[in-house]
């Protein structure tokens, strides 16, 4: 609890939440020992990350058909390449739990700080208790609703700076309203990320202009795993 702060430059203690990380599973195996209660539904967690993984390059794949990227370098399969389920990368299913009562022991209505997930792009299961809210005007803050048995699919960092800016990663953060503050809530995110060793490079498209300065370091295209380094060590270090 309070370990990750989303948003490190306005919150002033971590965020009020517990979650669990499972990284992609390796050769019917999770990749680290899991506890009992996750190990016990092994399998099925496995076919969940799996299924997860295969939605999201669906969703790559569109986003290759709609950049128009040439099937001379890669077309469709631009963005799916890259992603390969079982090589090294940040991709990472994440159980959430926010308990209950955070307006006593919490100084904060803001349970998960503002912020754009690291990697290419997330899905989002959420149930039962609201709480997301997207900045999709930049500006304002508006509730993403629950919706039964649909996914979100938030655009990452990786994604907006790979386009050049094109597709823009979406701000969000959890709040909680008082007449949900008796109740836990339950996120499942599956953070989608490109294998470690990809060159962040731009993409080869007519409609991508320019790329983002921040993808190189001493003059260095940076690898997916060298930036999502960079992003994991602003997010956990601790303000004294
Ligand atoms: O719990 C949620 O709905 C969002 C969680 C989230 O944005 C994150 O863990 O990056
Ligand atoms: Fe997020």
């Amino acid at each position: 609890m309070f370990s990750e702060r989303l948003d490190p430059e306005h919150q002033r203690q971590g965020d009020h939440k517990e979650g669990f990380n499972i990284r992609n599973f390796v050769n019917g195996n999770a990749f680290e020992k899991l506890p009992p209660v996750f190990d016990e539904e092994k399998d099925f967690l496995e076919g969940f990350s799996r299924a997860c993984h295969s939605t999201a390059m669906k969703v790559l794949e569109a986003f290759a058909i709609a950049l128009e990227i040439p099937e001379s370098e890669g077309g469709v399969e631009w963005f799916t390449k890259c992603h390969r389920y079982d090589a090294m990368s940040g991709e990472v299913l994440r159980f959430l739990k926010y308990p209950h009562g955070g307006e006593a022991s919490y100084q904060e209505v803001i349970r998960a700080g503002a912020h754009s997930d690291y990697g290419s792009i997330t899905l989002l299961f959420q149930k039962d208790v609201p709480g997301l809210e997207v900045q999709a005007s930049r500006e304002a803050w508006i509730s993403a609703p629950l919706i039964d048995d649909s996914v979100l699919v938030n655009v990452g960092d990786q994604m907006q700076e790979w386009t050049g800016g094109l597709l823009k990663s979406t701000m969000h953060r959890v709040t909680f309203l008082p007449e949900h503050n008796h109740l836990d809530r339950y996120s499942i995110p599956f953070f989608v990320h490109p294998e470690d060793d990809t060159p962040l490079v731009p993409i080869p498209s007519k409609l991508v202009v320019g790329s983002s300065t921040d993808l190189t370091q001493d003059g260095k295209v940076l690898t997916a795993g060298q930036h999502l380094r960079r992003r994991l060590d602003a997010t956990y270090s601790y303000a004294s």
